[in-house]
């Protein structure tokens, strides 16, 4: 979320954000109540110097005068006392305005409601031309018996998957694969819990927006988280990091689970969209340094290609528009791989610079080399997600007699040229 004083200060691009991301926000409330809750600070503060003036002159007054200097002292109390409920109640109001005002999107980005106004930056790899009928990455399977994909559905319902065999040992190396590759870049690897309490989705962004979205577990006031970005965004909550600390550089992999409650009909074949799935998140925790952030953002984005590049799969990288991003990006680029199913590119990655807007949130700050503690900057980015990049990965690499020639990376990891 953005700062009272920036809000304050700031309106005119806030107001812009807001209409550019499409939010519904009344800025004239926050700012009302913003007044408000300051008012009652003030008053809250005259009355309890007041009451303390009183006290401390109780002592130098003469006997009779006491019960008078009580009374006042006692009134000016329960005054403060009535106004400190007033202003919990304003506060509580104003935080949840607060939480809801985005970040200001990065000048480049395509203004525009939804994803048809997000552009194409660049293309690499040429999608293949086929000299054959190509299959769709679920008659692959099939006709490789790599899954499971029809009796799972009376265990565990639609949107789930179900591999065997050699896609099965696929999935699971590719996934060590990558959180090796973004290791070796020099982040640390580290295994995060989908579960996670509601703070941190609130921190992370994913609350109060996308509750619908997110999985319960109402007995135990816990959620399942959709990225590793939900726990890694908090864990270090409430702390002051200290500057030469910084950057923190988290390879993070979690199972991630998803309601998809607005995704009803869409991908609904396959691999592509689906409950539970795996992925290995880069994370960053920077200064509060523009520049440093945007030499993060096209680091993140680099190290996602380097993978897709490895993998020898065509993609191409998105500028994602303002009504797209969502609230809390400056800047996302998408990365999108080709499916030869589909004729198109459809999004594998994600890359986001969030600047203070998930810090301020987590109360993430650290202390720079001026002894100033200030809230930090976070990023994020996909490295890989399964079985979604599995998708473009099968259909990319098929041959004409329905086998999947491997790219070297994987034949080295999978002991053979085929899958
Ligand atoms: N329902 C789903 N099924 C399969 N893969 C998914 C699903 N939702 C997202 N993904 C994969 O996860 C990637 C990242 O998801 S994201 O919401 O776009 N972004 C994030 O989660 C960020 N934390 C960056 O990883 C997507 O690009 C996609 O590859």
């Amino acid at each position: 979320m953005l700062g009272l004083d920036f809000i304050r200060a700031n309106r005119a691009a806030v107001e812009k954000a807001i209409a550019d991301k499409g939010v519904t926000l009344d800025l004239d409330n926050l700012l009302s109540l913003d007044s408000e809750v300051r008012a009652l600070k003030t008053e809250i503060e005259a009355l309890r110097a007041e009451r303390n003036a009183i006290s401390a002159r109780f002592k130098s007054v003469p006997p009779e005068e006491r019960a008078e200097l009580g009374r006042r002292a006692k009134e000016a109390g329960a005054r403060a006392g009535e106004l400190e409920n007033a202003l919990a109640e304003k506060q509580a109001l104003l935080t949840e305005l607060q939480m809801r005002v985005p970040n200001i999107p990065w000048k480049g980005a395509p203004v525009g409601p939804d994803e048809t106004f997000n552009t194409v930056i660049r293309r690499e790899g040429e999608p293949p031309k086929f000299d054959f009928e190509p299959l769709d990455h679920v008659a692959l399977i099939e006709k490789n018996d790599w899954a499971e994909l029809g009796r799972i559905v009376q265990v565990s319902g639609s949107r789930t998957y179900c591999l065997k065999g050699r896609l099965a040992l696929l999935e699971l190396k590719l996934m060590g694969w990558a959180l090796q590759q973004i290791a070796d870049a020099g982040f640390t690897a580290i295994s995060v819990p989908a579960i996670a309490r509601e703070q941190a989705f609130i921190n992370q962004g994913q609350f109060p927006g996308h509750v619908e979205e997110t999985y319960a577990l109402p007995n135990d006031d816990l959620y399942l988280a959709g990225t590793a970005e939900v726990a890694l965004t908090s864990l270090h909550s409430g702390e002051i990091l200290e500057g030469d600390k910084l950057p923190i550089l988290y390879a993070g992999i979690s199972p991630c689970f998803r309601r998809e409650a607005g995704s009803a009909g869409k991908d609904v074949r396959g691999l592509l969209r689906v409950h539970q799935f795996f992925k290995v998140e880069q994370y960053v925790i920077c200064e509060a340094d523009d520049a440093q952030s945007a030499e993060w953002h096209a680091k993140l984005l680099q190290l996602a290609e380097s993978l897709l590049k490895a993998l020898e799969i065509p993609y191409q990288v998105i500028e994602t528009s303002t009504g797209d991003m969502g609230l809390g990006k400056f800047r996302m680029n998408d990365i999108e791989s080709w499916v030869p199913s589909l004729g198109k590119y459809r999004e594998t990655h994600s890359c986001s610079t969030l600047h203070d807007w998930q810090a301020r949130r987590a109360n993430l700050r650290y202390r720079g080399s001026d002894g100033r503690v200030r809230f930090a900057h976070t990023l994020n980015n996909t490295a890989l997600a399964s079985p979604r990049i599995l998708v473009p990965l099968l259909e990319n690499h098929q041959t004409a007699d329905g086998r999947v020639k491997l790219p070297p990376v994987l034949q080295e990891l999978m002991g053979g040229e085929f899958l």
